[in-house]
């Protein structure tokens, strides 16, 4: 594989003797570079290579839980593959204001942004000079009727922003193209036919771009399908997608041994959840833990093009989680669980009595579950407790669709009118509790450790034990001595929550007012 120089991009063979990861032209860069940063996050992984995982990341060295493994900012960023109107300037989604009848247009090439202001930002200059230059004019525009409405339109900004990168950033080019694409794969596709269409006419016809083969037109879009993130800019609304490409080196596992989060200028941040020992990979989940193995496999297989058989995906109970599972309507004693976890059309058995069901069945039941799921009024945390009840029968206490809604309940409940935490009984505050307990056990198997749900649930968890304490010693239920032991209780809880999430801006005025609360209530 080629590699290029970490400073100035041209191709070389010297590697930086500690993680063996990084190349350099010569020893002077290689100085430069270091001075600049990477004495920080040498040693801590390399790239390594196999027939499982293709290129991948294992520790160079015993990393700790919550050690910063990489720091990254993206080398392209915008709109997804189809978005609600975003603007191209600041990735916010586009609102009208009381006065507007459409949305703010940039004066050149038409395409919709916040103001004036984001005509000149660094995302979108150069794309715009090419769009205004070829007189492309953008059609999209606001249809109250329509409000929120995604348009495939923004499909074209991202792989146009990377092909701008060949003149403006060639190494940063060259590194893009390197990475994976599953474009043989992919090729024949209902999508990659349409971007056979629209993608490449608009970049070769209109756009004039004719430096650029169909091919390689079609490899950017695969590329950026193997390998972006969806990113979730702090305190916006919007999602947008993001390539890191050292980021991209990491391989998939169901059970993460790492999170990654986003600073408000798009960087990444990958941390270890867990202590992860030399030697071992590094992996990131490419899709959300508390989906049931038929569901990850589905989305692994459509957009990253692989068959998952990490250990959760292999075990049909999923780490005896049962998270997939229903109860058996037959013997209603058993749970039926699929033959063969790793092949999606296997039948479904129960483990007691042996009735079957076809895996076809199995999937339409999901969806329907998460039909019914969808239509729950979201500010009535009593529409869930029903649901809940209602399938108390078929779904056990720890299937997936059970713990969406027992996570959706640990959101309202304290926080939706008619259950704000002063409101709420002292029963429902004690159910608060039990979610919490609940869920912490669940996130303990999927995301164990220092996981963002880890930590969201301590401070809730946290919130509402101080909540019953109070209630508890102002109704003469606890000794001072008591109420002070559990109130210390909730601030080891507390700490806990801070060391998951200090590390994020957008939490770190609420974690301060937290911790500054809960030591007045300790005096
Ligand atoms: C973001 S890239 C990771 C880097 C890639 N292996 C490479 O060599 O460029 C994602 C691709 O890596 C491979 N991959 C990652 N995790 C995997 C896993 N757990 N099992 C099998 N393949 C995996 C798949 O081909 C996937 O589409």
């Amino acid at each position: 594989m080629v590699q290029f120089c970490a400073v100035c991009g041209v191709s070389a063979v010297l590697k930086c003797g500690g993680c063996k990861n990084i190349v350099y032209c010569g020893k002077e860069h290689q100085k430069v570079h270091w001075k600049s940063g990477h004495k920080n996050l040498c040693k801590i992984y390399e790239i390594t290579s196999n027939d499982k995982f293709g290129r991948h990341c294992i520790a160079s060295r015993d990393i700790k839980q919550n050690e910063i493994i990489l720091r990254e900012q993206p080398l392209v960023l915008g709109p997804k593959v189809v978005s609600p109107a975003l603007c191209l300037g600041c990735n916010q989604n586009l609102e009208l204001t009381e006065m507007q009848t459409d949305f703010f247009k940039c004066s050149k090439c038409k395409w919709p942004l916040c103001s004036k202001n984001c005509e000149k930002s660094k995302f979108h200059v150069a794309e715009c000079n090419l769009l205004y230059k070829s007189n492309y004019q953008c059609q999209i525009s606001y249809v109250a009727a329509e409000k929120g409405k995604k348009e495939s339109a923004y499909c074209t900004i991202v792989p146009l922003r990377i092909l701008l990168l060949k003149n403006e950033n060639p190494t940063g080019f060259k590194e893009f193209m390197n990475l994976e694409d599953h474009l043989d794969q992919r090729i024949n596709t209902p999508l990659y036919k349409i971007l056979k269409l629209n993608l490449v006419s608009f970049v070769r016809n209109v756009l004039g771009l004719v430096e650029f083969d169909e091919r390689t037109i079609l490899k950017v879009a695969a590329i950026l399908d193997t390998n972006s993130f969806e990113v979730r800019p702090l305190k916006q609304q919007s999602k947008i997608r993001a390539v890191y490409t050292k980021a991209s080196m990491f391989s998939h596992d169901c059970v993460p041994n790492t999170r990654h989060i986003f600073t408000e200028n798009y960087e990444m941040l990958l941390v270890a959840t867990v202590d992860i020992p030399k030697g071992s990979v590094i992996n990131v989940t490419y899709t959300q833990p508390l989906k049931n193995t038929l569901d990850r496999q589905e989305h692994l297989k459509q957009a990253k093009c692989f068959e998952c058989s990490c250990m959760r995906c292999s075990d049909p109970t999923e780490l005896k989680t049962y998270f997939g599972a229903i109860n058996c309507s037959r013997c209603k004693t058993g749970k039926i669980i699929s033959t063969d976890s790793s092949n999606l059309t296997s039948v479904w058995k129960c483990e007691i009595c042996d009735h079957e069901i076809a895996a076809k069945q199995i999937k339409w039941g999901n969806t329907a579950l998460q039909t019914e799921i969808a239509s729950l009024n979201k500010n009535d945390p009593m529409e869930f407790e029903q649901f809940l009840v209602k399938y108390a029968e078929t779904l056990h206490p720890l299937n997936c669709h059970v713990i969406q809604i027992k996570y959706a309940l640990t959101q309202l409940y304290g926080n939706v009118r008619g259950f704000m935490l002063s409101e709420m009984t002292d029963a429902a505050i004690q159910r608060k509790i039990n979610l919490c307990e609940e869920l912490l056990k669940v996130a303990e198997i999927f995301e164990p450790g220092a996981s963002r749900f880890r930590g969201l649930l301590l401070l809730d968890l946290q919130e509402c034990l101080t909540v019953q304490t109070k209630r508890e010693f102002n109704n003469d239920l606890l000794t001072k001595e008591n109420a002070q032991a559990q109130l210390v209780e909730s601030m080891n809880l507390l700490q806990e929550a801070v060391s998951i999430l200090k590390i994020e801006s957008a939490m770190q005025s609420i974690l301060e007012d937290r911790v500054k609360n809960l030591a007045f209530e300790l005096e």
